[in-house]
């Protein structure tokens, strides 16, 4: 794990930690990208706004930013996992020293293709207002930190499953020899500490998307993204894209 340096404290304590620090993270992103209206012109599939490059404006920047953080080393990172995995260049710097807590198998799961259908298609619609300002590079590089954000959380399910199975082998064991993805998936599934996070995430979007002003006065009634979208978010999507990331692990843990 990046998270905390050396790892050596590799506990679901520490993991759950993780997982409420990029909870932060998230709602920031997702203020940022609500002050850009939708510009569906980035997502369009038959505008070729870049010259030789055919497909949508985001998924070129997505793509030619990936290829320079990839070089950067980015996706030497086990937390790190990229949207378009194909024809990556490989790392050109040292290779920083990750510890590695994961099974080898981990690596090759990679549920990016449902995380940016969910926020292209379902999510975004939900949050920004429609228009179109013209201004795509912003856009596009804030929904790229939005992107970046959810697939590191969900994809942090691996974390999860692993000291989830070092804590209680023998619980897991046999679900996994008969590949028993349900049974996986209730052994998994906690739902009072899901209850807690939909409720934390709601409170931070009230907390930290109020508008603030010199006053005493707070607008509680304007806030930079609805907090009962990011609560929606959270229990529709991410909860259970991450748990699909644990029940996937685990199927491989004992390959
Ligand atoms: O904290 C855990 O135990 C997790 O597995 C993470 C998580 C989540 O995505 O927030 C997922 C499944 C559990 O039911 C509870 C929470």
């Amino acid at each position: 794990m990046a998270e905390g340096g050396s790892g050596s404290e590799f506990t679901l304590d520490s993991i759950r930690k993780s997982l409420i620090r990029q909870e932060d993270t998230i709602v920031f992103c997702l203020m940022e990208r609500a002050r850009f209206p939708m510009n569906s012109a980035l997502y369009n599939q038959s505008l070729d706004l870049v010259p030789g490059f055919s497909g949508p404006l985001v998924d070129f920047i997505v793509q030619e930013t990936e290829a320079v953080q990839a070089k950067a080393g980015r996706y030497v990172n086990p937390e790190e996992n990229p949207f378009f995995p194909d024809n990556l260049p490989p790392s050109l710097v040292p290779n920083y020293n990750y510890s590695q807590v994961l099974h080898p198998g981990g690596a090759s799961i990679n549920i990016n293709k449902a995380i940016w259908d969910m926020y292209l298609n379902q999510l975004l619609p939900l949050f920004v207002v429609a228009g179109d300002d013209g201004d795509y590079a912003s856009t596009a590089a804030s929904d790229l930190s939005c992107l970046q954000a959810l697939s590191r959380r969900i994809h942090y399910g691996k974390f999860v499953a692993e000291i989830k199975f070092r804590d209680a082998p023998h619980d897991y064991e046999p679900p996994i020899r008969a590949k028993d993805a349900d049974e996986l998936m209730k052994l998994l599934t906690d739902e009072r500490v899901e209850k807690m996070v939909k409720k934390r995430v709601e409170k931070k979007a009230i907390v930290f998307g109020q508008d603030v002003s010199g006053s005493n006065n707070t607008d509680n009634k304007h806030y930079k993204v609805d907090p009962s979208v990011v609560a929606r978010l959270y229990d529709e999507w991410v909860i259970p894209l991450t748990k699909r990331v644990e029940v996937e692990y685990l199927i491989r843990r004992l390959n």
